[in-house]
């Protein structure tokens, strides 16, 4: 596994610095929602997946991710604050040792027990994925909270899969894990590990999903950030701190 933490040595939470020299579009940000300007301009995001385009789950070391593949505009998403359209290349999560936070982004202060981001990349105008990491419209990813309520039927399918972690995949489709309410926030940012560029069009969608108790507890928690041999270190918690805000605005889609 990747340990950051020798690198970054200042973070508690995920290995991410706590701030990066000359940052002024860090992520992830607390959104407090009365601060929020609605922008009328704002199209409805549209999202276009094709589950056969699945590839497989495996754990990276700072969390566990689905990968699609983006050699294609099978699975994209447009509209909403983009220019162009963006292809999807995984999806990950981000949770807490506790259901008390574990998500990065927070509304009003608040932390979910877990957020879901779906990584995509401007493959309109940058060749590879690699290079639209670097430029400040080259990636798009939507944030989607997990709260406790009810079993998720679609999220079932990939904590069966945790306990093989490398476990090959016919077919699954994200959006199920996207909920059917249009509204999101978005604002300028940046990845939320290293190496944190400032390249990312958050999409942070108004409603949470809802999963049940164990969804969470044993599925996330039961991976470790240690590989094979390693003494065991429970993979939780990987989630960086808040970052300033600063010369930002949050918009709405939604009044
Ligand atoms: N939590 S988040 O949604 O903000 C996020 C999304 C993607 C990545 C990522 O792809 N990292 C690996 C990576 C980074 C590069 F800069 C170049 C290649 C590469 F694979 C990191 C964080
Ligand atoms: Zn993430």
């Amino acid at each position: 596994s990747h340990d950051w933490n020798v690198l970054f040595p200042l973070t508690s939470h995920a290995s991410s610095p706590l701030s990066i020299p000359g940052g002024t579009r860090q992520s992830p940000i607390n959104i407090q929602w009365r601060d929020s300007v609605y922008d009328p301009f704002l199209k409805p995001l549209k999202i276009s997946y094709d589950p056969s385009t699945c590839l497989h789950i495996w754990n990276n070391g700072y969390s566990f991710l689905v990968e699609f593949d983006d050699s294609t505009d099978k699975s994209i998403i447009m509209g909403g604050p983009l220019e162009n359209q963006y292809r999807l290349k995984q999806f990950h999560f981000h949770w807490g040792a506790i259901n008390e936070w574990g998500s990065e982004h927070t509304v009003d202060s608040k932390f979910y027990p877990a957020e879901l981001h779906l990584v995509h990349w401007n493959a309109v105008v940058y060749p590879t994925f690699e290079e639209a990491v670097m430029e400040g419209n080259g990636l798009a990813v939507i944030g989607v909270f997990l709260k406790l309520g009810k079993h998720h039927e679609g999220l079932q399918t990939l904590v069966d899969a945790l306990p093989a972690i490398k476990h090959k995949f016919d077919v699954f489709d994200p959006s199920c894990l996207i909920p059917s309410c249009p509204d999101y926030w978005t604002y300028a940012g940046s990845l939320t590990t290293p190496p944190l560029t400032e390249s990312v069009t958050w999409i942070i969608k108004k409603k949470p999903i809802e999963v049940d108790e164990n969804q969470v507890s044993f599925a996330f928690r039961m991976l470790l950030f240690t590989s094979d041999g390693e003494e065991e270190k429970r993979m939780v918690d990987n989630f960086r701190p808040l970052q300033p805000l600063m010369d930002r605005t949050v918009r709405s889609s939604f009044q």
